[in-house]
């Protein structure tokens, strides 16, 4: 962002990089608020452009008839084009540190139709300051709709991490492209929704985190031509479930029947509990490496402690996915030897244990486990969770899903994404397009499954092709 509107204001004349910005937020505040006359507007400034930002907006407001307040955290350090341009718009500015206006600041927060939060942005490090907390604390508090400028003022730009008391937005308005804190949890649920504002910058080719779309999965989606039979189509094999969570392996197939595999083969002691819900199945008991034809390996739901299966699973050179228990069976050095692409999917707890850090501290640092679990093991991770993020291990876009719906925490939802994404891999995607793709779909699935109300793991897999139809229309 940065670099990109230095190079962009060198070509255009002072602060119209700003206006740019400002007139898109003032569009956005008008819309949400649905008129503007007699709305009344208060702007939280900080010190940085962020706050000039709000307070050209205020002007544009304060034109059409709102009643704007700017509240200004350093009075001697404000953007003072801003500030000119918002008292000749007929805006009235206060000052936190003054005495004699904390009462109004508090009135003014709390009878505010809109606030405006132009605290800090890109430049901001580290949870919002003391003198700044408690003006987040107060529009939280207030009936007022809370809009952020470029990002929700104490949340990490970079990673989506939240070290502090940061703002807690409906609407944020994002000024040239998004920003990985928008994107990646916990930072993006205080974003609210997110509105895109094109200033005209030119971005660089590689981002740092990257979201898949509808064009984009469409176009990665297996599709069999007229050539094809199963094995071109590709077969993946599933080594999962136990005598003891047989219910794995049959979510498992459920995921990977519908993941665009031509052929799914079963290994495992569920094989009657998979052959009577899905008869398609090719099933057998004699272990991975007498399974026959696989071009890509599934290994771990619900696997207890079958190391033997999870080592001969590794020994293949195929593409293999390493879920659940397998994770835990893997060994470190083995998957690092590997010269077949390796998907492993922990969710939090998981990577938590393969990273000998407590859980709370990977939800934290989402971005930073999943690139730290990808170099440590040379493989493709997929860290589920609110937001899944999927890392390569060499580095490049970490690939944020978006899709996910909180209903999808639920008991075998992860087994029937991994058969999905296995099957991605037998149908010949690379690790980061079948961990991503396959999370896409299966977010949507979850959406169109849930409906708003309480589904099963086998909803989302049998959900799964209505998600690929909606990706293709
Ligand atoms: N450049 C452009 O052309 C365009 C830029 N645009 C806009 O500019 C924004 C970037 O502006 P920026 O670089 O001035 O930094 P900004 O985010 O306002 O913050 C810096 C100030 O915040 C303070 N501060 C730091 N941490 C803090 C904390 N935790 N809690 C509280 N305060 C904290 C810090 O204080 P200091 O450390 O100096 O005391 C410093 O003064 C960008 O996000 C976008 O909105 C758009 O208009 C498009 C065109
Ligand atoms: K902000």
């Amino acid at each position: 962002m940065r670099a990109a509107e230095r190079e962009l204001m060198a070509r255009l004349p002072e602060g119209a990089l700003m206006q740019r910005a400002a007139a898109g937020l003032a569009a956005a505040c008008a819309e949400l608020m649905g008129r503007v006359y007699g709305r009344r507007v208060v702007l939280l400034v900080g010190s940085g452009d962020n706050g000039g930002d709000a307070l050209y907006a205020g002007a544009r407001l304060a034109r059409r008839g709102a009643g704007v307040t700017a509240v200004l955290l350093s009075p001697e350090r404000t953007h003072p084009g801003g500030l000119a341009a918002l008292r000749r718009a007929g805006g009235r500015a206060l000052a936190t540190r003054q005495k004699e206006d904390a009462a109004a600041v508090e009135r003014a927060i709390r009878s505010a139709d809109l606030v405006v939060d132009g605290i800090v942005g890109i430049g901001g490090k580290g949870g919002l300051r003391p003198d700044a907390a408690p003006l987040a604390e107060l529009a939280e508090a207030s009936r007022a709709a809370v809009v952020a400028v470029d990002l929700p003022s104490g949340v990490e730009a970079d990673t989506g991490e939240v070290r502090g008391a940061a703002i807690r937005a409906d609407l944020t308005v994002t000024f040239g492209t998004h920003k990985p804190g928008l994107l990646i949890d916990p930072a993006r649920e205080y974003a609210g929704s997110v509105r895109l504002v094109d200033i005209g910058l030119s971005l660089p080719d590689e981002a740092e985190a990257e979201a898949l779309q509808h064009a984009d999965v469409a176009a990665l989606l297996p599709v069999p031509g007229a050539e094809s039979d199963k094995y071109r189509r590709g077969v993946v094999g599933i080594a999962a479930g136990s005598s003891r969570y047989p219910g794995a392996a049959v979510l498992a197939v459920a995921g990977a029947l519908r993941g665009g595999a031509g052929a799914v083969r079963y290994v495992g002691p569920a094989g009657d509990a998979v052959i009577a819900r899905f008869p398609e199945t090719l099933v057998s008991d004699q272990g991975p490496k007498r399974a026959g034809r696989v071009q890509a390996w599934v290994v771990g739901p619900g696997a207890g402690d079958d190391a033997q299966s999870v080592a001969e699973v590794l020994a293949q050179d195929v593409p293999v996915l390493v879920d659940a228990d397998g994770l835990r069976l893997a060994d470190r050095d083995l998957v690092r030897a590997r010269k077949a692409p390796t998907l492993m999917t922990p969710h939090a707890g998981e990577a938590a244990a393969l990273l000998g850090v407590s859980r709370g501290s990977v939800e934290a640092a989402r971005l930073h486990s999943v690139r730290e679990l990808a170099e440590r093991y040379g493989a493709t991770v997929l860290l589920k969770g609110s937001t899944t993020l999927v890392a390569s291990p060499g580095g490049g876009p970490v690939r944020v899903n978006a899709t996910g719906t909180s209903w999808l925490a639920t008991a075998g939802s992860g087994d029937v994404l991994s058969g999905l994404a296995g099957s991605l891999l037998a149908a010949g995607l690379s690790a980061l397009d079948a961990g991503s793709v396959a999370a896409y779909l299966h977010g949507l699935a979850g959406r169109f499954a849930a409906d708003g109300a309480p589904m099963g793991a086998h909803d989302v897999s049998e959900s799964i092709r209505s998600a690929w139809r909606d990706v293709m229309s």
